[in-house]
This record gives C-alpha cells, structure tokens and sequence, in this order.
C-alpha cells in the first residue's frame, strides 16, 4: 500500500470532522469527493502533517508522520485549495526555497515553471492574480520526489491552458510512479482525466464509491 491510514481521527476543539479506523491506497489517481464542509480539506492538511491528528498514517510501508516525520513530508506534498503566501514574497523565493528543502532535481523548477505558464517570478504575490497564485501553489506541490501528491480543488481560478498542463504533469508524474489525491467538485472524467478509484467524505469516514 502506498499510503494507510489507521484510527485516524481529527478534531477543531470539540467539534470532530474526522473519524477514519482503516484506509488505504495503491498506486492509482485517487478522486476524494464530498459535500462543502465534510472535511476534504481537514483530511488533505492532516495527511500533509499540518495539524496534529491522533492515529497513524503511514507512507511507502515505512514512513509513520508521527514517528518518521522528516521522511514522511519528503515523500508526500499537497497543493491548497485556497493558497495563501506573505504579500511580500515572490513565486520564485517562493519555488527557490521548496525546490531546495524538497531536493527538486535539476531542471525540474524550470519545466514547472515553463509548463504551467508562470511568467511573474520577480513580482510579490501581493500584485499577482488568483489564477497565478493557484499555479505556483500547482507548481510547487509538483516539487522534489514525491511518492503522493495531494490536489485539493486544483482546477479553481486556472484558465483551459493551465488546466491542460495540470492534467499533463498529473499523467506524467503518475507514469513514474506518483498516487494522487485529488479533489474537485468538477468532473474529472469530462475533463479528460482518468481516476482509479473515487471515495466519498462522508460521515468523517472515506467510503469507496462504487463505479456504476
Ligand atoms: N480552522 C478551523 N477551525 C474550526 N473549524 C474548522 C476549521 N477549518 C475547518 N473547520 C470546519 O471543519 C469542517 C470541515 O471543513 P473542511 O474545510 O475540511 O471541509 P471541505 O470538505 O474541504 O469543504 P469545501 O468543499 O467547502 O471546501 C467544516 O465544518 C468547517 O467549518
């Protein structure tokens, strides 16, 4: 399994959004679904090890967050929803610092930057659009060497261009071995893009949804 959950379990203060006993994954593009408010976003920031959760997650087979949490991040990157970076910063300091701690192999920031169009590296986030925010948030979680990448609402605020490179590099990556999360309350089959599996959020627990 590529990534397993166990017991997991998440909460703001008293009110819980999340309770998953056993989840897991193999290779594949994953579409997670869910009603506004059901916890995808809750569930991606967990799985990224931004909030602090009880339970166990586990990665490659090897790599616990709560034990392993160096190697567990190397390996697992996730692009927000809604991104939000200090006004005051570029989208290249921005890519620089992510490549560097991800140990983006050579060439790989410049092809990100080239496929997804991002053509305002020397302006501060403060003057760039929400669409151009969105790509370097997209270029970003493309970073380094990942095992998993998580998409949460990729294709919000992104022109058909974007959209098309977006689900280029998604099928590239994923050739070379890369499982996806995604969600979206787009469709992706429409959209040309082809998933393994697709669970519904529902009830805080993941629920495979059957192919009709
Ligand atoms: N920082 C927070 N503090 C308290 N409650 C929160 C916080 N973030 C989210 N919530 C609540 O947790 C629940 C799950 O929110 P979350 O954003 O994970 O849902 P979502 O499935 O991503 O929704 P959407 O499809 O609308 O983006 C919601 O009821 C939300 O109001």
């Amino acid at each position: 399994m590529i990534l397993e959950i166990q017991n997991l379990t998440q909460r703001y203060g008293s009110f819980q959004v999340l309770a998953i006993p056993s989840w897991a994954v193999d290779y594949g593009i994953y579409w997670i679904q869910g009603e506004n408010g059901a916890g995808k976003s809750t569930l991606f920031r967990t799985l990224a090890g931004m909030l602090p959760s009880s339970g166990d997650i586990i990665l490659d087979q090897k790599y616990n967050l709560k034990d392993q949490p160096v190697d567990y991040r190397l390996r697992l990157n996730l692009g927000e929803a809604e991104p939000l970076y200090p006004s005051f910063l570029t989208p290249g300091d921005l890519i620089t610092f992510v490549a560097e701690a991800k140990q983006s192999p050579v060439g790989q920031t410049e092809m990100l930057i080239e496929a997804l169009g991002i053509n305002y590296l020397k302006n501060s986030f403060g003057s760039c659009s929400s669409g151009m925010v969105k790509k370097v948030s997209l270029a970003v979680a493309f970073l380094g060497n990942p095992s998993v990448i998580i998409l949460d609402e990729p294709l919000i605020t992104i022109d058909k261009e974007a959209r098309l490179a977006l689900f280029n590099l998604i099928e590239n990556y994923h050739a070379k071995g890369v499982t996806f999360l995604i969600s979206s309350h787009q469709l992706f089959q429409q959209e040309g893009l082809n998933v393994t599996a697709s669970f519904a959020l529902k009830n805080k627990n993941l629920i495979r949804i059957e192919a009709v």
